[in-house]
């Protein structure tokens, strides 16, 4: 059972996996390049916690302890897994990856939290390609109760066991799918988006239109667009490249409206802007 986990990346998704972790009792160790990028992980912690409790109810376990530090190498002989969620950018992945589980002792499971990059592709990097798999953990980890799992082709049944109790002490419901660009909720959810941002920039109907058709005809919670916000458009548009250049499909090309959203610094929620204006921004 693991009560101790090392997180790569503290933006939108290393600090709601380590806000659902405290929620569990686990003890965290967040990492990220700068001291400025921790400082606001803690608030960003800080305030989805209070949030956690508001949409999820008072946390089952006294809270876990959060460590941050920009020095990964001697952190990584405490965990029991190392979950990695940097920038979806599958040579930076590459590096990191390299990097921790050459340190990790063995048999620590390296998780992968990517939305789009095969495990399989990241797995050539790693010290111990049995060690690593994927969960696509969604955003925000703390409300969202289903984990997609991504079995590589060279996981091993150790790490996925692992993996499994780990998601068990976090709460989280897996379902364990084969390895392959997007998996299943980027493949279905990234095109469906672009095809969104496109209905926008080809004037067939506004923004809020557009949310107000799917979610009041097809009962989608909130609306490709503001999904596309809460995700973050430059992530959002990382993620439909890696889809296009793996699967040849142009509904995954990043349209102009995506590009020109990241191009001008409106990302969505985490900068105050993106499809929608948010008076609260963490960074
Ligand atoms: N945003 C979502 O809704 C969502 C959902 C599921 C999965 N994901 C995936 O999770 C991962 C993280 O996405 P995000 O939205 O949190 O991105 P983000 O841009 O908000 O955060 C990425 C963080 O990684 C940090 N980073 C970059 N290089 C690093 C390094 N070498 N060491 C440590 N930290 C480093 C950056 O400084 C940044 O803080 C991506 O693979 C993304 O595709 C995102």
């Amino acid at each position: 059972m693991a009560h101790r986990i090392l997180v790569l990346g503290a933006g939108v998704m290393g600090t709601g996996i380590t806000t659902l972790a405290l929620r569990h009792g686990v003890h965290v160790t967040l990492v990220d390049t700068s001291d400025a990028i921790l400082v606001a992980a803690r608030t960003r912690i800080a305030a989805e916690l209070r949030m956690a409790q508001l949409v999820a109810g008072p946390a089952e376990a006294d809270p876990g302890v959060l460590e941050t530090t920009t020095s990964v190498l001697p952190a990584i002989g405490m965990a029991d897994a190392v979950i990695e969620a940097v920038v979806e950018d599958a040579v930076v992945k590459a590096d990191v990856l390299a990097t921790v589980s050459a340190a990790a002792p063995p048999g620590t499971p390296i998780i992968t939290n990517t939305s789009s990059i095969p495990v399989d592709e990241l797995a050539d990097a790693v010290a111990r390609p049995e060690n690593l798999l994927g969960t696509h953990f969604m955003n925000p980890s703390y409300v969202i109760p289903t984990v997609e799992v991504i079995r590589g082709p060279r996981s091993g049944e150790p790490a996925m066991a692992a993996v499994a109790d780990l998601l068990a002490v976090l709460g989280r419901k897996p379902i364990v799918v084969r390895d392959a660009p997007g998996f299943v909720t980027s493949r279905l959810l990234h095109p469906m988006i672009n095809d969104a941002a496109r209905i926008v920039q080809e004037g067939t109907a506004s923004t809020e239109d557009v949310d107000a058709l799917m979610t009041g005809c097809l009962g989608h919670p909130t609306g490709p667009l503001r999904t596309a916000d809460l995700i973050g458009i430059d992530n959002l548009v990382d993620a439909l490249w890696v889809l296009h250049k793996r699967t040849g499909d142009d509904r995954s090309r990043p349209c102009d409206l995506l590009l020109g959203k990241v191009r001008d610094g409106h990302h969505g929620r985490k900068t105050g802007r993106g499809f929608y204006d948010y008076e609260e921004v963490f960074r």
